[in-house]
């Protein structure tokens, strides 16, 4: 089957050949994504605002994995960061992706007091600090920060739309183009204001270490931008296609985690 990682109903993870995996990691205590319920979350006067500085050249191509598609960067030095906000380190940007919906009514992987939105960014980022390959990191409970960010229908986003632009040249899974000039800060909103919650990859491995920073404001994006991600494909070329749509996990339990909020 063209999909790697589908999502059944209940409880199980379709993966390669249909093998069963566990939904969430068994024994997993800090598993993402999840509700954001707004009036749960505790301000924490402690926390510094987020801090981006992103080198546009560090760009480097966009590449559809099967999964969704990702801008990823030359992370062989500290040219684009974040530092600030809940975290200890800086952290270098690995890669930026999506999560989408077949419909407008869902495909965020996070909600708010229960609420989807029609999609979810994602910036990657890895403790370079501490760890000595992305790897490494990925299997260390600081070893991630991703801040999300909600994307929802209204207004065209200009900066959004040279990445639609290029989003039919990778149309098929394991298609890849360069992309080489390009800055993300342009898709994250400038309300300084965040929530920040320790969590998982929402994808396999589902390793324990990411450390979420999800922003209040969503950004706007039009209808046809909306329906750009919905183009693409699950499939590579030659297969039967399947539009790449509903790419989000299901909510998993908040269990033992409370989420601080940077405002009041
Ligand atoms: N949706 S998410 O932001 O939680 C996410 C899933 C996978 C990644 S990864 O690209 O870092 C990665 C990590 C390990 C192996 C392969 C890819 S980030
Ligand atoms: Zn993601």
């Amino acid at each position: 089957n063209g999909v790697v990682w589908g999502f059944t109903g209940v409880g199980s993870a379709v993966g390669p050949d249909c093998i069963k995996h566990p939904l969430t990691i068994p024994g997993g205590t800090r598993q993402s994504p999840i509700n954001i319920q707004w009036r749960d979350s505790v301000y924490d006067p402690f926390l510094k605002p987020l801090k981006i500085s992103y080198d546009p050249a560090t760009c480097l191509h966009i590449w559809n994995n099967g999964y969704s598609f990702l801008v990823e960067f030359d992370d062989s030095t500290d040219r684009s960061i974040i530092d600030g906000g809940p975290l200890e380190n800086q952290y270098r940007l690995k890669q930026f992706h999506f999560h989408w919906g077949a419909i407008n009514d869902w495909g965020s992987e996070h909600t708010v007091d229960c609420k989807f939105y029609p999609a979810e960014l994602h910036l990657v980022h890895w403790n370079a600090v501490v760890y000595p390959t992305f790897e490494e990191a990925v299997m260390e409970g600081n070893g991630l920060a991703v801040i999300g960010v909600f994307l929802k229908l209204g207004a065209h986003h200009e900066g959004l739309q040279t990445l639609v632009d290029a989003l039919p040249a990778v149309k098929h899974k394991d298609t890849v183009i360069e992309f080489d000039v390009f800055d993300p800060s342009c898709l994250i909103p400038s309300c300084p204001d965040y929530w920040t919650y320790a969590g998982s990859l929402t994808t396999p491995p589902l390793t324990e270490s990411v450390t979420w920073i999800i922003k209040k404001q969503p950004i706007q994006v039009d209808e046809n931008q909306l329906e750009a991600f919905r183009m693409l494909l699950f499939t590579s070329d030659g297969e039967e296609e399947k539009r790449m749509v509903d790419n989000f996990r299901p909510l998993q339990p908040l269990m033992n985690r409370t989420v601080r909020s940077s405002f009041q």
